[in-house]
């Protein structure tokens, strides 16, 4: 059976109804809805599944493409400035004053499809709205332009419509498993890894993984172990740091969002772990889901 997937960045102002959008999206049909996470690479805000398709929706602009390969990950980390999204949904208010923005400037050099919601027409008329149509053909040209009430429901199976039409064939990202612990476990070393990157040094980050071995709930705290895996022993030292100082930090900074994210306390156990050259080694990198 043939399966599509994609990202769908949601973009827009504060207050343009972004929230109110991604749940009457969601609503529904759907089976399954991940809490807000700040991975790595791009926020996810929520992620439909279903048998032949799943919707990976960020609010995010940038590069969001996860990247299950070691080169791409390195690529999504240089080309951060640009909306590589499969799609994007600039979500506005009808009553807004739209200045050229970046992100205008940064939607008219997308080559994804773009689609234009002009939000909330339950509060205007009817030549408001043909006013604002006219004016987001003039500015952006997108590829469609929807006029939407997010909070009533309007006109949102048409912009459904229009992601599914334009969702590219490819296997699911993540876990269609509807197990949310598998996807919390997820996010879990998404976390690690992010705060990896943002503390170490040039390659020492594109030669980790985070592994997580152990994920116990208990009424009043997640216990949590994860190694992180390194390919050599200077790499674990530097991992670890003077007296174990640069360890400590990755520790502490993971549990503040992960306890943010799971909306529990959690205790966290970090090791660090060298399997050497796991990257040119087939059975690591498929275990740790670098499989394509
Ligand atoms: N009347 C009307 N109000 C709406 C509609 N959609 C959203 N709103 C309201 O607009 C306000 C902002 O909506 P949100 O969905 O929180 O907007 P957002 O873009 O996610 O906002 P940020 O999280 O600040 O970026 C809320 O009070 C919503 O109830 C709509 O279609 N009609």
């Amino acid at each position: 059976m043939s399966h599509k997937a994609g990202f769908v960045s949601i973009v827009g102002k504060p207050n343009a109804g972004k929230s109110t959008l991604m749940n009457a999206l969601v609503g529904e049909k759907m089976s399954i809805v991940t809490p807000k996470a700040q991975t790595t690479r791009h926020r996810i805000i929520g992620i439909v599944n279903e048998p032949d398709f799943q919707i990976v929706f960020s609010d995010t602009p940038g590069v969001i493409k996860p990247a299950y390969t070691l080169q791409a990950s390195m690529m999504s980390f240089v080309q951060g400035s640009l909306i590589d999204a499969d799609i994007i949904l600039l979500v506005t208010d009808i009553h807004e004053k739209y200045d050229e923005s970046e992100i205008i400037e940064k939607l008219r050099k997308t080559e994804s499809p773009v689609a234009v919601l002009i939000n909330k027409i339950d509060k205007s008329t009817e030549a408001e709205v043909k006013a604002k149509v006219a004016y987001w053909e003039e500015t952006l040209k997108p590829q469609v332009i929807f006029a939407v009430s997010a909070l009533h429901g309007h006109n949102i199976g048409a912009v459904m419509g229009f992601i599914l039409d334009n969702l590219p064939e490819h296997p699911p990202y993540y876990e269609k498993d509807a197990l949310t612990d598998k996807n919390e476990r997820f996010f879990v070393s998404e976390i690690i890894r992010e705060k990896v990157f943002k503390l170490y040094e040039q390659e020492i980050p594109y030669s980790t993984e985070v592994v997580i071995t152990a994920f116990k709930e208990e009424p009043a705290i997640t216990r949590i172990s994860a190694e992180i895996i390194v390919e050599r022993d200077s790499q674990k030292n530097i991992i670890i740091g003077k007296g174990g100082s640069m360890i400590k930090k990755v520790g502490t900074y993971a549990r503040q969002d992960i306890e943010e994210f799971l909306q529990q306390k959690v205790f966290l156990e970090l090791f660090v772990k060298v399997i050497p050259d796991w990257r040119k080694k087939d059975n690591y990198l498929k275990r740790f889901g670098y499989d394509q």
